[in-house]
């Protein structure tokens, strides 16, 4: 690899499985490296720049961490990505390296191949691509889809032409990966992570070095240390789409909605938690977060689910004249009753 540039490293994985948490991380322990963040989010709410920005770091302040909110990465390479890697080469200070948080929809493939576009491969490599796994979501069977029912689906309907969304994006994410990180292992037994081991070294055909942790906890140096150069392999790690559409066909994301939802102050934030369980479970949003107004609190909760599992947190004061509100913003399949679920949770408020 050229010395001379920019390492970048891409983190990617399924919504919710820990990206934010892990770069949250790695910002605290990448001793004296200038790092510069790109964020990108599915979904309008830009929770993750606002958890990245709240953490302080000294070595990445808020101008070094840039958001992309026009849709997902993969889909936005020329538009957003590229002017934004030469925006930020041309800054008079340049960061030591780069890392690229994709949403947790994103394909990374034409990410990665965004890096052979002349300007950004003469000044920047990939250093790796890290694909973080949900652990505790893929033991519960998250990503394995019922293989029997969509043969039977196919047979009714010649036209099915792929599997589940969600197991196939998951592959997608596995495919690309020089390095996997098996999250979340507080929350599944030691005989669970086996299998899941096992269940995610059997979705990869490149076999990548697999690692586990809690709460994205794995230091810089591995991290921000895998020196592949990934853009010349971008041809042995193709997609579910890549293989199925030789043709240069564009992807899309329209198996996956999501929407905001506005509310008014939230009186007794333990019940508002346990009916969003239930209003998660009934309708199988994929993930939801965002910021609560407490009614009578000085300070912000946090809130953050996957599927129904939801943790919640004050993470910060509400600032002299900011307006407080409850913003939440909801993912889930295109197929899910947006409508209801928008009902169910303003009742709440
Ligand atoms: N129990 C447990 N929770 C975790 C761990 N890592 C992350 N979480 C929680 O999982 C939730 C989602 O984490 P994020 O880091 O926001 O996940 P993400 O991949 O960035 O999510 P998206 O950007 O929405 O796709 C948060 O509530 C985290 O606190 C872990 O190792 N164990």
């Amino acid at each position: 690899m050229n010395q001379q540039k920019i390492p970048a490293t891409v983190i990617t994985g399924f919504l919710g499985a820990g990206k934010t948490t892990m770069i949250r991380n790695l910002l605290t322990n990448a001793g004296g490296k200038k790092i510069a963040l790109i964020i990108n989010e599915f979904g309008d709410l830009g929770v993750d720049g606002d958890v990245l920005k709240g953490c302080g770091a000294e070595n990445c302040t808020e101008d070094d961490i840039i958001e992309l909110t026009n849709g997902c990465i993969c889909c936005t390479v020329a538009d957003d990505f590229i002017p934004t890697m030469t925006k930020l080469l041309e800054r008079e200070q340049r960061p030591d390296h780069i890392v690229i948080e994709t949403s947790g929809l994103a394909l990374p493939q034409p990410l990665v191949a965004a890096f052979n576009w002349p300007d950004i491969r003469t000044q920047v490599t990939v250093d790796g691509v890290i694909t973080v796994v949900d652990s505790a979501a893929v033991a519960a069977g998250r990503f394995a889809d019922d293989h029997d029912a969509v043969d039977a689906r196919r047979a009714e309907d010649e036209s099915l032409d792929h599997e589940s969304p969600i197991e196939e994006l998951f592959e997608d994410q596995l495919t690309c990966a020089d390095l996997i990180v098996l999250n979340k292992t507080d929350l599944i037994d030691a005989a669970g992570l086996i299998r899941v081991r096992d269940e995610v070294a059997s979705r990869t055909v490149r076999k990548p070095a697999i690692i586990e942790a809690k709460n994205g906890e794995v230091s810089a140096g591995i991290l921000l240390g895998l020196g592949i150069g990934t853009e010349d392999d971008v041809a042995n790690r193709k997609s579910h789409h890549e293989l199925e559409h030789e043709d240069g066909a564009p992807h899309d994301h329209d198996e996956f909605d999501s929407f905001v939802v506005d509310l008014g102050p939230v009186a007794d934030p333990a019940g508002f938690v346990e009916k969003l369980k239930t209003i998660i479970s009934t309708h199988d949003v994929l993930r939801l977060k965002g910021f609560v107004d407490i009614a009578g609190k000085p300070m912000r909760l946090q809130l953050q689910a996957v599927g129904s599992r939801i943790d919640h947190y004050f993470d910060r004061a509400w600032a002299p004249g900011e307006k407080r509100t409850t913003r939440l913003v909801v993912i889930g399949l295109h197929e899910m009753d947006q409508d209801a679920v928008r009902t169910a949770i303003e009742e709440l408020a």
